[in-house]
């Protein structure tokens, strides 16, 4: 395997930079992702009369437009895919309400389809800011969702994280953002600060994502001896808490050269006995993990997967029925240590149930580098990461059907 890999801009940074454009009534994008949660968000942003928004199965969508449409005051609907609806919402709309927003249930308390009524001005407090408690061991999405509004409100906001914070880096990404279009906010650990004072309208460009570029970093690990990639787009000094791949494929058998600031070169190298990783930070990366660990029967134990259970669909249990089809496996041995093991994994035709999740397509993908494998709807990546099947073939991979142009 060798060459180059073109990997899609970061949706994260895209989806908050639209936000915040939104709300900064101006500046230029550049470099947004062509994945559909990305597009998705641009359309509904500039759809502004909706009488109802459809989230699709875009987390940072429902969740971020959630709380842009609550707090600019909007009379409107929003709803999901079947699954959007099983994923909570109940700590943002909680946090929403607290700050003056309407907002009812129209399906089950505590997740969406919403309905918002208006926002009624809070009275000012006494303290400095409008102050919540916020809970950050479901999702840190509500948390970034209130940040970005914060500096519409007349006194700023203050959010006290409670619980085991998960998918922090996420949370920093947001403020970074702000503060890079003229907001004013701190981050004080269990304590995140965003002062009243307006959104300038600046340019941004986004970075490479990644998460998206895990996926390669595990093909040079289960490709040839001898194999290399440069993948362009992603920055050194990263916003994105995913570049902790960077450090987990080292162990995995991947080094990475930063050839500029802007372009990483991988390259092989022998991989360690056994792996031990957190991802309480970096939660989007446990498939891609997972996966080459299987298939290179390195033991790994996992934490932090806390988050997995209710993202695109659950991903452990996804996880472990795909796994099995290999060889391999993900146990769980309680306390939140969920172990992979392998035994006799091989690569033989194996049909691959993606889910509904992305994830599950691009994590499984390079196994085709130890025998053929089929992966059912692969449509799905679109997602994220639309050019994944194209980008395979540039790289040598024969994939039947060939990818078409809504891939
Ligand atoms: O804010 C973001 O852009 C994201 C935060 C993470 O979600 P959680 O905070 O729910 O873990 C991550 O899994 C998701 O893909 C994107
Ligand atoms: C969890 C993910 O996305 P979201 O929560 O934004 O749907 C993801 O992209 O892996």
């Amino acid at each position: 395997m060798r060459g180059t890999a073109q990997v899609p801009a970061s949706k994260s940074e895209s989806n908050r930079a639209l936000i915040i454009q939104a709300l900064a009534e101006g500046g230029h994008l550049a470099n947004l992702s062509d994945a559909n949660d990305t597009q998705l968000m641009q359309r509904l942003l500039q759809d502004s009369a909706a009488s109802e928004f459809d989230a699709e199965d875009a987390g940072t969508v429902m969740r971020f437009l959630t709380a842009y449409l609550a707090m600019t005051g909007r009379q409107t609907e929003i709803r999901g895919t079947a699954r959007m609806h099983e994923r909570p919402i109940g700590v943002l709309v909680d946090g929403l309400r607290q700050l003056g927003a309407r907002i009812e249930y129209t399906g089950q308390e505590g997740y969406p389809p919403l309905r918002f009524l208006g926002l009624t001005p809070q009275p000012a407090t006494d303290g400095e800011f409008a102050e919540l408690t916020v809970r950050g061991d479901i999702s840190s999405q509500y948390i970034s969702a209130l940040l970005m509004v914060g500096p519409t409100l007349p006194q700023g906001l203050r959010i006290w994280l409670t619980g085991k914070v998960g998918s922090r880096p996420y949370i920093r990404m947001t403020l970074a953002l702000m503060q890079h279009f003229g907001a004013q906010c701190r981050d004080l650990g269990e304590v995140l600060e965003v002062r009243p004072e307006p959104y300038q309208p600046t340019d941004y460009t986004v970075e490479g994502d990644w998460s998206a570029a895990s996926y390669w970093y595990a093909m040079v690990a289960l490709a040839p001896a001898g194999s290399h990639l440069t993948l362009p787009t992603l920055r050194r000094h990263s916003w994105q808490g995913d570049q902790a791949i960077v450090g987990i494929m080292e162990q995995l058998g991947v080094h990475t050269e930063f050839l500029s600031n802007e372009t990483v070169r991988l390259t092989q190298v022998a991989p360690a006995a056994a792996l031990r990783q957190d991802f309480t930070d970096c939660p989007d990366l446990a498939q891609t993990v997972a996966v080459v660990a299987a298939a290179l029967g390195i033991p790994a134990e996992m934490t932090g997967l806390e988050s997995l259970r209710i993202k695109e669909t659950d991903r452990i249990a996804a996880l472990q029925a795909e796994l099995a089809k290999f060889g391999g496996g993900l146990t769980d041995e309680g306390e939140g240590v969920f172990r992979v093991v392998s035994d006799n994994f091989h690569v033989s035709g194996q049909e691959v149930a993606t889910y509904h999740d992305h994830r599950m397509a691009m994590a499984f993908a390079p196994l085709a580098l130890h025998g053929p494998l089929t992966i059912q709807a692969p449509q799905v990546v679109r997602k994220s990461y639309p050019q994944f099947w194209r980008e395979l073939e540039k790289t040598g991979f024969t994939t039947d059907p060939a990818p078409a142009p809504v891939f």
